[in-house]
Parts: C-alpha cells; structure tokens; sequence
C-alpha cells in the first residue's frame, strides 16, 4: 500500500465495552486502523465478530469506551454532539443492507434530505444535484417514483444516490448487498468500485469472502480482534 495519500481515519488502540446485566462485554479490542483517503476498505468477519461497531465507532453513530479516533485530523473525543452530526452529514454517506428509505418521500425527495439537513442548498440546486446523482446509478426517470414501487436494487441504488449528495469523504456500507440477490449484488458492488476508482474512500463490511474483489484492502476480524487473512483462514 503506497503512503502518499492523506490519512482520512485513525484508530489508535480503541475499546468498547457494552455492559450486559452485571458484566461488561469486551467487543472491541485494542484495535488500530488507519484509513487513507481513496482506500476501498473491506472488513470481513463472522457474525457477532464486531464489524458494526466498529463501522458504527468510524461513522460517529457510537461512542468507542477509550483510545483515539482522528478522523479528517480531527479528535473526536474533542467533537461537540452538534458537532459529530454536522460531520456525519457532511462528511460520511451511508448505505445500510435495508436501504432505510423514508416511505412517505418520494425517490428524489429522499435523495435530497442530507442537502436538507445541511441547509446549505437551495431548492433548485438540491433538485439538480439530485437529479444527476439518480442518472449516475442509473435511475433516470425514477424520479417521483413511490420508494415502494421500486425493487431491492433500485431501493440501494436510491440510498447510494442519498450517500452521494453532500460529496462526502467517505461512504460507510454495511452489508450493502446483504439483501439482494447475486446479479443484483453485483450491479452495487460495480457502482461502488467504480465510485471508488473515481478517488471515492469506502469502508464496507461484509461476510461474503466473495466481495473481496473489490476491495483494495481487506481488514478480517474475530471475536473483536484483527487477524491476518492466515489467521483468520486457520481460526
Ligand atoms: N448495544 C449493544 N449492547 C450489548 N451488546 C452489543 C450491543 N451491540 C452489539 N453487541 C454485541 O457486540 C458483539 C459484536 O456485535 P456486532 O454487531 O458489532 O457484530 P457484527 O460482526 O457486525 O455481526 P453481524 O454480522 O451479525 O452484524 C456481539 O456479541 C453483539 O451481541
């Protein structure tokens, strides 16, 4: 891996603890990660391993129990809660496995909201740069579509649109494929290593060792540990 490119995360030595009754339970442990800017980062690793914590610690949707995170070469331990939302807005775009659109919105209306949120956007810019990004993935004509009338594909299609707006630093996909099917799959998966080819910087997590083809770094996790891919072959 070259290093010419900004560092865009850092972890340094983190923990989360989540208290179960009486006890504390150890999910992330002493991990350190740094991501540089135009990295397709995948974390691979079992059910319950600790992939979405930790994508929820780097996407500041939760808080790690101790160590540094620097994102954008910024502490966030010295982030304000306005502040770390101000930043997931602008800064991150995510893509969940169950798109989590809003219903009661149409398809460019749900693309729109982030620039809505950021209230920096006229109306007429926010149409537009919508508009583009629904062409870019190829939903020309969806527009005022109801999200309901859309399939799985589409539905993610619409959500990597809304993770695009605001231009972000980085894209956060969680089991972005988790609930399509194979040729389904493989349409997002195009969409995001092409957005990725572009200079865009994504973590994905994933079980599906298939998916490490698009990926420019694999990260394998276990029982809130990194192991090596021997490691993780042999565990
Ligand atoms: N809010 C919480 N309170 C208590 N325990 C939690 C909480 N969130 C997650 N855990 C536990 O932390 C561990 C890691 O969970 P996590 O969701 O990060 O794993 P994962 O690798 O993403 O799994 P999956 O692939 O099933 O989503 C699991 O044992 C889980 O039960």
């Amino acid at each position: 891996m070259s290093h010419d490119n900004p560092v865009l995360v850092e972890l340094n030595d983190i923990n989360k603890y989540y208290p179960v009754g009486k006890s504390t339970l150890h999910v992330l442990k002493n991990l350190n990660l740094t991501i540089e800017q135009g990295e397709f980062i995948m974390i691979m690793g079992k059910s319950g391993s600790g992939k979405t914590t930790l994508m929820n610690i780097i996407g500041f949707l939760d808080q790690l129990s101790d160590g540094e995170y620097i994102f954008d070469n910024k502490d966030a331990s010295e982030l304000t809660e306005n502040q770390k939302s101000t930043l997931r807005n602008e800064y991150i775009g995510f893509i969940f496995q169950q798109f989590f659109l809003i219903q009661s919105l149409n398809v460019i209306q749900n693309v729109e909201l982030p620039m809505v949120y950021g209230g920096k956007k006229k109306e007429k810019e926010r149409r537009q740069i919508a508009s583009d990004y629904l062409a870019m993935v190829g939903l020309e004509g969806k527009e005022f579509s109801k999200t309901t009338e859309l399939s799985g594909g589409q539905q993610q299609r619409v959500a990597i649109a809304r993770a695009l707006v605001n231009d972000p630093l980085l894209i956060m996909a969680d089991e972005p494929t988790g609930a399509l099917d194979s040729e389904t799959s493989e349409d997002i998966m195009t969409i995001l290593s092409n957005l990725n080819k572009e200079g865009k910087t994504i973590v994905m997590v994933t079980h599906d060792p298939d998916m490490r083809k698009y990926a420019t770094r694999v990260v394998y996790m276990k029982d809130g540990l990194f192991l090596t891919e021997e490691e993780f072959i042999n565990a």
